[in-house]
């Protein structure tokens, strides 16, 4: 602490004072629980508020968000990177996986299989998984099914289509709902984990999220980029010491069994952005390129 000469009050000089927080848009699901820890929880809750506002929303909420200038900083779908300009990614932090992810769902009616299939609901939360739908559906399954935008509710997207991708919560809990839609509707659905089908036949990690930054966003009177990456590294990394108590936290929150929640955030989901799973963003966005999903592929620039 440095006293001020004036005497009128203490000023913490460790960082200097800040007069602008930056507006951190982040994504209301559980899987962003471990990267958000010293947002969400004492000794550095505290401090970050002072450098950080929080807004929470849906994955493509908190894209068009970035976008607009709305936010500084968001967890945000990776194929919305490829959609913006003026941004910058946050290195080391992710929500990815190497396996099966077990949130990211393409749900088939009876009988359906994706080859056949005609007419697909996408949820409205999502850009990144519905193009990987895209891909997988134009590179390996060779279909061009109707794609048909709807809000994550499972029996409604299938009353309007042959198959359904829901992402998230909305994924997990019609999982977990699995059995009892089976004995209320007598019909079984097929649930295909989109990130080990990914995984399967492109041999990469499957990249969701990633932190990105409006480079527009700094000032001498904001975070500097040293320590926002400082701030986002060791929030990950506390959060990734403390599984064992977001499981705890979590469970008392989402209808999600603890053992299932300690799955889904240790195993399901990879926190962290290392070489392999750039090199499956790489092949994610030439692929989308190729296939028209989205319009190029975007140089990747960190902060
Ligand atoms: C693993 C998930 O990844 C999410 C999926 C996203 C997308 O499809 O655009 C974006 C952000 C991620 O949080 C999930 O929410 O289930």
């Amino acid at each position: 602490m440095w006293r001020n000469p004036s005497g009128r009050g203490l000023v913490d000089w460790g960082v200097s004072p800040l007069s602008r927080k930056l507006i951190l848009a982040a994504i209301d699901f559980v899987n962003p629980a471990p990267l958000m820890w010293d947002f969400e929880h004492e000794p550095r809750k505290s401090e970050l508020a002072e450098r950080y506002e929080i807004v929470s929303s849906t994955p493509s909420e908190c894209a068009r968000r970035l976008k607009t200038g709305e936010a500084d900083i968001g967890l945000v779908p990776v194929a919305s990177y490829a959609l913006s300009e003026g941004q910058s990614i946050v290195p080391g932090c992710a929500i990815a996986s190497l396996h099966d992810i077990r949130s990211l769902l393409l749900v088939l009616r009876s009988g359906i299989e994706p080859e056949s299939v005609k007419t697909v609901a996408l949820d409205t939360a999502s850009m990144t998984t519905v193009t990987y739908t895209r891909i997988l559906f134009a590179k390996y399954w060779k279909r061009q099914p109707e794609f048909v935008p709807m809000a994550a509710n499972l029996d409604a997207m299938l009353a309007a289509a042959d198959a359904a991708v829901v992402i998230g919560d909305p994924a997990l809990l019609a999982l977990e709902d699995r059995a009892a839609r089976e004995a209320r509707t007598g019909e079984r659905l097929e649930y295909l984990d989109l990130a080990q089908v990914w995984r399967a036949w492109s041999g990469t990690p499957w990249i969701s999220a990633f932190w990105a930054v409006r480079d527009a966003a700094f000032g001498p009177d904001t975070v500097t980029r040293e320590q926002l990456v400082e701030d986002f590294l060791h929030s990950r990394d506390a959060g990734l010491g403390h599984a064992e108590d977001l499981v705890q936290e979590w469970a008392g929150r989402i209808a999600v069994p603890e053992s299932v929640l300690r799955e889904y955030l240790t195993r399901n989901i990879h926190y962290v952005l290392d070489e392999a799973c750039l090199e499956g963003l790489r092949l994610f966005y030439r692929y989308a390129a190729e296939c028209g999903a989205l319009p190029g592929v975007p140089a990747l620039r960190f902060l």
